[in-house]
C-alpha cells in the first residue's frame, strides 16, 4: 500500500510528503519539477520525474507501487497567469487531471484527494463561505479546478472510487521543523512576496487594489498555515480509507486579513520597514474570501494548530532566511 503524491516537489506537496513519511506511509512522488524541487522531497519518499498527463507512466507507477491513494497537488496555480494563458491552465489543471483520474480508475485506486481552491466561489455573496455557496469562479484558474471537481464526482459515481476535494483558501507559512517551505521562484503570493521584500530580495511590494469594498479597501483572504492544511489531508486520507463518503470541504480558518494587515504583520515580525507601493487591482482577484470551516471540522474532526498570522509569518520568514543562506552557499 502506498500513496502517490503528484506535485510532491512543490510548496504544499513537499509538506504533505513529510507529513506522510512522518506517519510511516510509503510515498511515491510524481513531479515534472517545473515549479518544484527534488531537494524539497523527504528522503524516505521516492521521486518519479514525469508528467501527470503521461498515462503510460501513471499506469506503471500505480501498478509497480501498489498505490491505494492519490493526493493530487500537481498543477498551475497563479490566478493572473491563468487569465493570460487560459488554455495552458485548462491543459495542465483540467486535461491532465482527467488523465490522472483515468489512470486511478484503470489501476483500481480507491481513494483520491484533490487540491481544489477557494477560487471556485469567485466573490461570494455571504461570509464566511460554505461549500453550498454558488460556484462562480472569476478566473480560468478557478474554472480549471471546478471542472476537475466535476470530473471526480462523475467518475466516482461511475467507477466507485471515493474522493475528497479540498478547497484551500490562502496557504502560507512553512514546516515548523524547517525541513521545507515555499521555495517557488518568482512567487506571486502575498506573504511570500512580503517576506522577500523584508529580507531585501525585492525592492518593494505593490498592493494590488485599494478600492475594494472592504474595511481598508484592500483584498481580504483567509490565510491557512500549510502544516494545518496537510494535516487536514492526513485526516481526509484516514476518513476515505475508513470508508467515508465523497467529501468536498473548505480548508481555511474562518477569518480574514486584508493586504495591509498582512503587510503590517510582516513588517512588525521581521522588523524591516520595506517599501510599499499602492497599485491598481490585479485581473481575476475577488475582493474578499473567508472560509466556513464547519464542515471539515465536523466530518474530519480537523483541529487547526497554527491559527495565528504572526506564527504563519514567522515560519515563512524563517524559511525565506534559509533560502537566502542556501543561495549564498
Ligand atoms: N498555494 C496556495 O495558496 C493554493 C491555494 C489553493 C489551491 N492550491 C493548489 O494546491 C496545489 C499545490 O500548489 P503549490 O502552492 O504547492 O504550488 P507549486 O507550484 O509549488 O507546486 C505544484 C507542483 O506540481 C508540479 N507540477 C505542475 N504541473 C505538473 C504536471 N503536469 N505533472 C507533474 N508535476 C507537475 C510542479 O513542478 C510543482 O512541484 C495546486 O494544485 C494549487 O492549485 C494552492
Ligand atoms: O504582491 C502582491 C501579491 C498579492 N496581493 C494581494 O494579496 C491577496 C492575496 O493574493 P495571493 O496572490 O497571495 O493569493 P490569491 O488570493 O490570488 O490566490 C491564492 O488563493 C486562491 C484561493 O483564495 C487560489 O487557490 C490560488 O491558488 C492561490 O494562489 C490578493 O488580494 C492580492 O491582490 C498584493 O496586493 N500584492
Amino acid at each position: 500500500m502506498s500513496v502517490l503524491v503528484t506535485g510532491g516537489g512543490g510548496y504544499i506537496g513537499s509538506h504533505m510528503v513529510w507529513h506522510l513519511t512522518d506517519a510511516g506511509e510509503d510515498v511515491v512522488v510524481l513531479d515534472n519539477l517545473t515549479t518544484g524541487f527534488d531537494w524539497a522531497i523527504a528522503p524516505e519518499a521516492s521521486l518519479v520525474q514525469g508528467d501527470c498527463g503521461d498515462l503510460d507512466l501513471l499506469d506503471r507507477v500505480i501498478g509497480e507501487n501498489g498505490v491505494d491513494a492519490i493526493v493530487h497537488f500537481a498543477g498551475s496555480i497563479v490566478v493572473p497567469e491563468s487569465v493570460a494563458d487560459p488554455l495552458g491552465y485548462y491543459l495542465n489543471n483540467t486535461v491532465k487531471s482527467r488523465t490522472l483520474i483515468e489512470a486511478a480508475v484503470r489501476g483500481g485506486v480507491g481513494n483520491f484527494i484533490f487540491s481544489s481552491t477557494a477560487a471556485v466561489y469567485g466573490t461570494p455573496e455571504t461570509y464566511p463561505v460554505s461549500e453550498d455557496a454558488p460556484l462562480a469562479p472569476e478566473s480560468p484558474y478557478g474554472r480549471s479546478k471546478l471542472m476537475t471537481e466535476m470530473m471526480l464526482a462523475d467518475a466516482s459515481a461511475a467507477h466507485g472510487f471515493t474522493y475528497a476535494a479540498l478547497r484551500y483558501f490562502n496557504v502560507a507559512g512553512a514546516d515548523p521543523k524547517g525541513r521545507t517551505g515555499q521555495s517557488t521562484r518568482g512567487a506571486t503570493h502575498l506573504i511570500k512576496v512580503a517576506c522577500e521584500a523584508a529580507l531585501g530580495k525585492r525592492d518593494s511590494l505593490t498592493v494590488f487594489g485599494t478600492d475594494y469594498p472592504t474595511d481598508d479597501g484592500t483584498g481580504v483572504r483567509d490565510y491557512i498555515h500549510v502544516s494545518d492544511l496537510v494535516a487536514a489531508h492526513g485526516d481526509a486520507l484516514r476518513y476515505l480509507r475508513d470508508g467515508g463518503a465523497n467529501l468536498v470541504a473548505n480548508c481555511g480558518y474562518g477569518h480574514g486579513f486584508s493586504v495591509l494587515e498582512v503587510v503590517e504583520t510582516v513588517k512588525r515580525v521581521s522588523g524591516d520597514d520595506f517599501r510599499v507601493d499602492l497599485g491598481p487591482r490585479r485581473p481575476g482577484d475577488p475582493a474578499a474570501i473567508v472560509a466556513s470551516r464547519e464542515r471539515i471540522s465536523r466530518e474530519l474532526g480537523w483541529q487547526p494548530r497554527f491559527d495565528d498570522l504572526d506564527a504563519i509569518v514567522a515560519s515563512a520568514l524563517k524559511w525565506e532566511e534559509s533560502l537566502v543562506r542556501r543561495n549564498q552557499r
